[in-house]
């Protein structure tokens, strides 16, 4: 009770309305400078791209030839971030979906930068690239904590958009995140798979759900039926969690098909231990 009407005090004396966002009281951000919910716009507000408002005293900002707003790396670090989550199994579209909204963000005039894992060699380093064949270049890197020192401290300053594909194999994801969100005024939108081929949680991307502003889940068919498919299944006997592969180790399957292909490969896998066994006795 004591620290709750302490810290009631402390924002009176801030004398802030009731629509100030409670990310104005980090000792971050001393100054009232953006406010990113849309139920936080009041009158004197400037719009400059969805869900990003800054008071006009404080905009410092220049209109371009083509009508666009160009911010300064001070006020592109005092708006607020976001976080966009696209999960689902392979084939689902999850690189499309992030290519899209990428593309998308390019084409309102933000600046924008794609990175995904180096562990991922299928189509080269420089893009990522959908099954369909369509690709953006891209940073492909061992971890995320390395981005800024590459990009250039300047560079990711003037930076509005970061897009990160295959962010199951980022084990720094979730510190990223934050950090990019919650202190640099990025808007991220990373893509993932949920689950790996036994669904089990695959690394961190489930972890980044409570920072998100959104999450989608997408779907693929069913290789088997059509159905709609949430699951991937591994085709091959390899175990380990990590086995980089397209078509050719992976399927999108339905939870029927998930269910009876295991049973499969879980047959043809005793079958081929005990052909194993068998030689080395022999
Ligand atoms: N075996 C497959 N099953 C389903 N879709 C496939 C398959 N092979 C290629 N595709 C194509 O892949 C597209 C999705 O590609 P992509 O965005 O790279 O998916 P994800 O990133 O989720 O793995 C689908 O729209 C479909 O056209
Ligand atoms: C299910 C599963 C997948 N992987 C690998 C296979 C691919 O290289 C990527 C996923 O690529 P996509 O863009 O989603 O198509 O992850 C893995 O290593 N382990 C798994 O269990």
């Amino acid at each position: 009770m004591l620290a709750i009407s302490r810290m009631k005090a402390l924002i009176s004396t801030h004398c802030i309305s009731k629509t100030t966002p409670l990310s104005l009281f980090s000792s971050a951000s001393k100054s009232i400078r953006s406010y990113p919910p849309t139920q936080f716009r009041t009158p004197n507000l400037v719009r400059l791209k969805p869900n990003t408002f800054v008071p006009y005293a404080s905009l410092s900002s220049e209109i371009a030839p083509n009508g666009a707003v160009e911010m300064d790396a001070a006020s592109r670090r005092q708006r607020s971030g976001e976080i966009h989550v696209i999960v689902g199994p392979m084939f689902a579209g999850k690189t499309t979906t992030l290519l899209r909204r990428i593309q998308s963000e390019k084409g309102d005039g933000s600046n924008v930068a794609v990175i995904k894992s180096n562990k991922d060699t299928r189509y080269g380093l420089d893009s990522i690239v959908t099954h369909d064949g369509v690709r953006l270049p891209c940073w492909a890197l061992p971890n995320l904590s390395s981005f800024k020192q590459k990009f250039g401290l300047d560079a990711y300053e003037q930076l509005d958009v970061i897009g990160i594909d295959e962010a199951q194999f980022f084990e720094d994801l979730y510190d990223f995140c934050r950090e990019a969100a919650d202190h640099d005024g990025k808007k991220v939108i990373v893509a993932g798979l949920d689950g790996d081929y036994l669904r089990r949680s695959f690394g961190s991307v489930l972890d980044i759900i409570p920072l998100a502003d959104s999450v989608t889940k997408l779907t693929s068919r069913c290789e088997l039926c059509g159905k709609p498919a949430f699951f991937t299944l591994r085709k091959t006997e390899e175990m380990q969690t990590e086995v980089i592969g397209g078509a050719d180790v992976y399927m999108p399957v339905c939870r029927q098909h998930y269910v009876s292909g295991q049973v499969a490969i879980q047959a043809a896998r005793v079958v081929l231990e005990s052909q194993v066994e068998c030689r080395s006795c022999a």
